[in-house]
């Protein structure tokens, strides 16, 4: 079993982030230090389309880990870890970048796996193992995938400690993007004008209750002020029937070969037809799915899919995130977007993400409208 110092070098950055060096102690205040507690954790592992996808890729693919060394990058709790060892891996270096590490080593030896799983506290990116495994197992996804930038890590893993027959868990990821609207019957939930009221609520409140006038804030609601409300996305779990149009997919990433430049910027123009008679479309929905299928010259037995998606109950600990659009626009079945999306990674936190999106609108009747529609989004 290792300690906390075992196997782990120097004081590197954490994160590559494409050439860029990111300062280890900020990234440690602003990211990581959040995942040292089990509260957080305990999200992660209370998300049982989340568990259930990793179990079921774990164990019905043990072809994978019987007898095969893993490594899981970022274990948190250990689970993945325990998992791996479970499905007959012959030993599991968990690497985890906090004292998360602690409760982990605990899991194991609880579980009687000490023997099999070193539980290594260190970054990635600063460990050093005694040999290259067969699996990299991790569990990297952020908001719309890529937030959190945690991939980099992995990139980072792969290509110092991966056998060329190696296998990686999950092995496929895609993002997704679908034109929405906000109502759904009686529900609130992303309403535009309820988000409006909202504000005209809490400023007159504000007034009455403290004293203070807060309007200027928020009144006339100008194009500028609309704007400025709307400059972070939202955090939802959307309804199917919510989605007005069809889906794309904005981004197909292969974990056996994508590099950190391949991410650093995600650009798509793709067209989506309104399938929903006259509604609002009032922004889009982004959400992602993940496979794991092994490698071509070793495949999965049972390929597994996790999907975030628009779904009928509770959904994931991801959800979608809901960007709003200024103004809506009625729209009816057989319309066409012509969408535009870029998002790149924030300058001030490589872990957070600007997104920006254009879209054109063709109606059979010949009406267009062109107008940029904004919009530039933060994924806090
Ligand atoms: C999303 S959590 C997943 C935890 C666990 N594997 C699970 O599936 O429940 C990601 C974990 O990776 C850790 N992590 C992120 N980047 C890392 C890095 N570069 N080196 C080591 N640990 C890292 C975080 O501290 C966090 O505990």
């Amino acid at each position: 079993m290792g300690s906390s110092s075992n196997g782990v070098m120097g004081d590197r950055s954490s994160g590559s982030n494409g050439g860029l060096q990111v300062d280890k102690g900020v990234d440690f205040a602003q990211y990581f230090c959040t995942y040292a507690f089990l509260y957080h954790q305990k999200e992660m592992l209370c998300d049982r389309v989340r568990m259930d996808a990793y179990f079921n890729a774990i164990f019905k693919n043990k072809h994978h880990f019987e007898g095969k060394t893993v490594l899981d990058v970022g274990t948190g709790s250990g689970i993945l870890a325990i998992w791996s060892a479970q499905a007959g891996a012959r030993k599991v270096y968990a690497v985890e970048a906090t004292k998360m590490s602690e409760h982990a080593r605990s899991l194991v030896k609880a579980n009687n796996l000490q023997d099999v799983i070193d539980v290594i506290e260190g970054s990635m990116e600063d460990v050093v193992l005694p040999e290259k495994v067969d699996v990299i197992i991790s569990e990297w996804m952020g908001y719309f995938l890529l937030r959190e930038s945690m991939f980099d890590s992995v990139i980072y893993a792969r290509d110092h400690w991966l056998k060329p027959s190696g296998v990686m868990y999950p092995s496929h990821a895609r993002m997704w993007v679908a034109p929405i609207r906000s109502k759904l019957g009686d529900q609130k939930m992303n309403d535009y004008e309820g988000a409006m009221d909202d504000w005209y609520n809490f400023v007159s409140d504000t007034k009455m209750d403290y004293g203070v006038d807060m309007s200027v804030l928020t009144r006339p609601f100008s194009d500028e002020q609309r704007k400025y409300y709307l400059q972070t996305s939202l955090w939802n779990n959307l309804h199917p029937q919510q989605v007005i149009g069809t889906a794309s997919v904005i981004k197909d990433i292969d974990c056996l070969t994508a590099t950190v430049d391949d991410i650093l910027e995600v650009k798509s123009n793709f067209m989506s037809s309104i399938n929903s008679e006259n509604t609002r479309f009032c922004g889009y929905g982004g959400w992602f799915d993940v496979h794991f299928r092994g490698r071509n010259e070793d495949p999965a037995q049972l390929e597994i899919e996790l999907t975030t998606a628009p779904s009928v109950g509770n959904g994931t600990h991801w959800g979608q995130q809901v960007f709003l659009m200024h103004p809506p626009i009625w729209v009816g079945e057989g319309d066409e977007l012509k969408v535009s999306f870029s998002m790149k990674r924030s300058k001030e936190n490589h872990r957070l993400m600007e997104v920006e999106f254009g879209c054109e609108i063709n109606q059979p009747s010949g009406k267009l409208h062109q107008q940029p529609l904004n919009n530039k989004f933060y994924i806090e």
